[in-house]
């Protein structure tokens, strides 16, 4: 990989990854997306029928698959960083981990018509952002680089992270 996104539900990895890879000639991969093609059901469907844990489980497999090999732009899962497990690969990975960070008025608003999150149905407003308060130490600590995306456009948010991370072309990754 090149880069990989990391930051709570909302704070735009999947949208921003995509027009990363994009404007650096990338492909890019969604581990929520990936999930959902190796599990062949939606991430709800697997919360419903499996359970979290397994969701979990799933989640680490398809992480350490992706980074062993794929290349180009990763955004992991709004959860993805947490598990110990996960929380030490992406931290060896020697690809820069770049935090989409994001105040919680910004995690509602952006999430307001969301019906695709479990967890967002499942806690509610005030259970999200306690799950956020308790999520945050990880982020930072997985972290090389943050962005504060709050006053940001998508494409202004590839642009900070252009001006922060060297990418070089070929096959070597970001400097
Ligand atoms: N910088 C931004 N400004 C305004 N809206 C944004 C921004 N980034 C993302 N959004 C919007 O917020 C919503 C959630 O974005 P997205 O799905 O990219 O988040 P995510 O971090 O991938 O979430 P998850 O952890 O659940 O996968 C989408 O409707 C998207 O269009
Ligand atoms: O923050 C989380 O725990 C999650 C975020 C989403 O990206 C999905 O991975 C799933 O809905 C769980
Ligand atoms: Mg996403």
């Amino acid at each position: 990989m090149r880069a990989i996104l990391v930051g709570f539900m909302g704070s735009g990895k999947t949208t921003v990854g995509e027009l990363l890879a994009d404007r650096l000639h990338l492909t890019h991969r969604d581990l929520d997306d990936v999930i959902v093609e190796r599990a062949g059901k939606t991430i709800q469907q697997i919360f419903d029928d499996d359970g979290e844990t397994a969701f979990r489980q799933l989640e680490h497999d398809v992480l350490a698959d992706t980074l062993r090999h794929s290349e180009g732009i990763l955004s992991t899962g709004g959860g993805t960083p947490i598990q110990t497990a996960n929380y030490d690969l992406l931290r060896k990975s020697n690809v820069p981990v770049i935090l989409l960070n994001v105040q919680p008025a910004t995690v509602l608003a952006r999430l307001a018509d969301d019906g695709q999150r479990p967890l967002v149905k499942k806690l509610g407003a005030d259970g999200l952002l306690g799950l956020k308060v308790q999520r945050d130490a990880k982020y930072h600590g997985v972290s090389d680089i943050e962005i504060d995306t709050d006053d940001l456009t998508p494409v202004e948010v590839v642009d900070a992270i252009l001006a922060h991370v060297r990418f070089k072309s070929g096959s070597q990754g970001a400097v």
